[in-house]
């Protein structure tokens, strides 16, 4: 069996693990098609530890996570567990029995099904009489110790809770046993759509588990969570895990190195573009909600106005009424201009799954691109072209299928679908979800010289990092606006406040 990566890239440990690794990979490859996803990856996995996994958006992260779950299996290369050869009989049985679960980026959960049948789907040995209590109490008791207060009822149809608690219930699901509890989780960005508050309980517990014993391996593009939760961080680019170290031999300057971006980059939140002349009377305007909330926000031409608050508390609603009253001229909001819409949710609200990538992008432009009453396919390929160069879109054709593309890769396609129109708004639904550093750097630096030509963005988001681009802020609570924070004024600490305590907006 070749050497690990560990004991191949980390000088730091010279005194290796006594234990046998929880799981052992060697040159695991594989591709799709022209696409070689992984081209022989080493890695190790211990017990009692969270290994984070870090690495740009297509390097390969989930793939290996894929194979790892017995989904995808290998082209070559071998996995034992506990010391014990299974790379011929290797499945999803296998990474049952072995104790391997997954929380993936693309929710699994049945929509149209309770949270609690939810949990029966999961738990097979949930049946039988009274299965919905027990599930009911399953469930319950897990989301409560990872999420206290977390407010779910086990009652409460998928399809009607948002996007972060749908999440909440996917990682307690994972982690709620009927019989042996899992002896390692992958997690592959789990607090993409949970505000830090709720980030912060899940990483608590995520240590929590480790401490007992359990293995934990961490996907995420938020460095800051990766360096304060993770024992190891291993990188991975273009297929392969380039640098392995204890976390503590990393810092934010040296992983974003090792991931392959210009660290520089990394930094500069600021870099003002010349800012656009505003205008003085707002292009979005909004003052009550349909449930008679009121809800007084504006924003001017070249303005970035930036929602903020924990998440589920209006900001996703807010962009919604306002995405409709562009259309239906509701009373409740007025929007001058045409509008395009950023969604989050991509899986539900953003792809549509079965056309390529160029027509995902090209959609909301394609009066733009008629010649004689028919779409130019000369324009459409140009369009299409300078978006996946300007955003960097990691594929090889743009005439593959979206889902061909890894989940950053998608969010970056629906990006440049609403950048690449002719909307003068621009409404975003936490819309960097699984974007990797690199890359929101640069759209950070596109949306400010857009505005700066005279676009107008509503940005919703989770990360506290994204609102440092926004001329002013609107702190949610309880579906009302609690804050209206100028730029200067923002601090992690002031929007914590204002999330728990009223002000006067
Ligand atoms: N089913 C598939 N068909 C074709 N190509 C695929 C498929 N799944 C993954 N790929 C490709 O394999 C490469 C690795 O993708 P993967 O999803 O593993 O990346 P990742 O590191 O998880 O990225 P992200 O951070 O965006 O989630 C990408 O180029 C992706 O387009």
């Amino acid at each position: 069996m070749s050497q690990s990566a560990g004991e191949k890239q980390s000088g730091a440990e010279k005194t290796p693990s006594p234990a046998a690794p929880l799981i052992r990979l060697t040159g695991i490859a594989k591709s799709f098609g022209a696409v070689r996803a992984l081209r022989g990856v080493d890695l190790d996995i211990r017990a009692g530890e969270c290994l984070g996994l870090a690495g740009h958006n297509g390097a390969g992260k989930s793939t290996l996570m894929q194979v790892l779950a017995g989904n995808v299996l290998p082209d070559e290369g071998g996995l034992a567990i506990g010391g014990e050869d299974l790379t011929a009989r290797y499945g999803v049985a296998r990474a049952r029995a072995g104790g391997v679960a997954c929380v993936f980026q693309e929710l699994s959960l049945c929509p149209n099904l309770s949270v609690v049948e939810n949990t029966r789907i999961r738990q097979p040995a949930l049946k039988g009489f009274g299965w919905r209590a027990r599930a009911g109490a399953l469930i319950t008791a897990k989301l409560d110790e990872i999420f206290p207060g977390h407010g779910i009822r086990p009652t409460e149809l998928v399809s009607d809770l948002a996007l972060g608690q749908r999440q909440m219930v996917e990682i307690a699901s994972t982690f709620a046993a009927t019989g042996e509890a899992p002896r390692l989780v992958i997690l592959d960005e789990p607090t993409s759509s949970l505000d830090a508050s709720v980030a912060a309980q899940l990483l608590a517990f995520v240590r929590r588990f480790v401490g007992a014993g359990g293995s934990i391996i961490l996907i995420s593009h938020i460095l800051g969570e990766i360096l304060s939760t993770c024992d190891r961080i291993a990188v991975m680019s273009d297929g392969r895990v380039v640098d392995l170290r204890p976390a503590a031999r990393f810092d934010r300057h040296s992983l974003v190195e090792a991931m392959g971006h210009v660290a520089a980059h990394e930094t500069g939140e600021d870099g003002e573009a010349a800012a656009a002349e505003r205008s003085a009377a707002p292009v979005v305007a909004s003052a009550a909600t349909p449930k008679g909330g009121a809800i007084r926000l504006e924003a001017r031409r070249g303005e970035i106005v930036g929602l903020a608050g924990l998440a589920g508390h209006g900001q996703t609603g807010l962009l919604v009424l306002l995405h409709n009253a562009a259309y239906r001229r509701s009373r409740y909001a007025r929007l001058d201009g045409r509008v395009a819409f950023v969604a989050g949710d991509r899986q539900t609200d953003g792809v549509f799954p079965l056309w390529s990538i160029g027509e995902n992008v090209t959609i909301r432009s394609l009066g733009a691109l008629q010649r004689f009453g028919l779409i130019d396919p000369a324009r459409s390929r140009r369009l299409e072209e300078d978006w996946q160069r300007r955003i960097a879109i990691r594929t090889p054709d743009m005439d593959n299928n979206i889902l061909t593309l890894s989940g950053g890769n998608q969010q970056k396609a629906l990006f440049a679908r609403a950048l690449a129109s002719d909307a003068d708004i621009i409404l975003m639904d936490d819309p960097m979800r699984g974007v990797d550093i690199g890359t929101k750097q640069e759209v950070y630096a596109l949306v400010r010289a857009e505005a700066a030509k005279g676009r107008t963005f509503v940005w919703y988001t989770t990360e506290f990092d994204e609102l440092k681009s926004c001329d002013h802020i609107y702190v949610f609570r309880a579906g009302r606006i609690v804050a209206d924070l100028p730029r200067h004024e923002l601090s992690e600490r002031r929007i914590l406040q204002s999330s728990f305590e009223d002000e006067a907006a």
